[in-house]
């Protein structure tokens, strides 16, 4: 069944065109990986779904309900969670106060910090250490377990491996993975091997338009014509 329905969304910053037309959809249980260059609007389709850049043409459905008019507390309460390329949390509290603080009710805190530690040990280890202290890797998981445990049914993941060394991607990766067990996700990752290890689908887009799509299973990393679209 689809979840989310994004159909010829148009998306402006100021007067420049930025979305021209993107139609995408995520099923239940899907991860779906976003690619393409730079610049082409990969974030700017992530800020449109979640209100904060509002399309001002199209429509997107989530489990059937109209999203664009609405504010972005609203898109948050409906079940979508998001996790930007900077890792928003709170930098002052500590591992656990982060994960407790993404848990809409009080009374399922234990069982979210059960889910955040079992999911990523390291958390549990680091858990009274100031959120802003921990190693870019760890801030990542932290910024997943949140999403996790946030009562979301949608996780938008923009850009996870950013910054980080390559073994901590492999453990992202990992990480990711284990979270789309339990939950559908929306990625943009530059990192073609990882999107196409995590994802079942993908699209490519290419100056606010998607271009192409498909399944993950019948593409490999040394795709040609996914090789072009990448490509500086
Ligand atoms: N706040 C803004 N104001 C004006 N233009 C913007 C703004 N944010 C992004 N843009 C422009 O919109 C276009 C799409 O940017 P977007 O961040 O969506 O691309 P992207 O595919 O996510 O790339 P990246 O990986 O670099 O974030 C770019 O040309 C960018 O310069």
């Amino acid at each position: 069944m689809t979840l989310l329905d994004v159909s010829d969304i148009h998306t402006y910053y100021g007067e420049s065109h930025i979305l021209e037309g993107v139609s995408l959809e995520i099923d239940e249980g899907e991860v779906v990986a976003l690619l393409g260059r730079n610049g082409v609007g990969k974030t700017t389709t992530m800020r449109s779904i979640l209100q904060l850049t509002p399309p001002v043409e199209g429509t997107i459905t989530f489990d059937g309900e109209e999203l664009v008019g609405k504010d972005t507390y609203e898109v948050a309460e409906a079940g979508i969670g998001w996790i930007p390329e900077e890792r928003r949390m709170f930098t002052r509290l500590s591992v656990e106060e982060n994960i407790r603080a993404a848990v809409p009710d009080s009374q399922r805190v234990p069982e979210a910090l059960e889910t955040a530690y079992e999911t990523f040990p390291i958390l549990k280890e680091r858990s009274d250490q100031r959120a802003g202290d921990l190693s870019g890797g760890q801030q990542q998981m932290l910024a997943i377990a949140r999403g996790l445990v946030g009562d979301n049914d949608l996780l938008l993941v923009d850009e996870p491996s950013e910054g980080l060394a390559p073994q901590i991607v492999t453990d992202v990766g990992r990480a990711l993975m284990d979270a789309a067990e339990e939950i559908p996700i929306l990625l943009v990752e530059q990192k073609l091997g990882l999107a196409l290890d995590l994802a079942d689908r993908f699209y490519v887009m290419d100056h606010g338009q998607i271009i192409d799509e498909g399944e993950t299973s019948a593409v490999s990393t040394d795709d040609e014509r996914l090789r072009r679209y990448l490509s500086a």
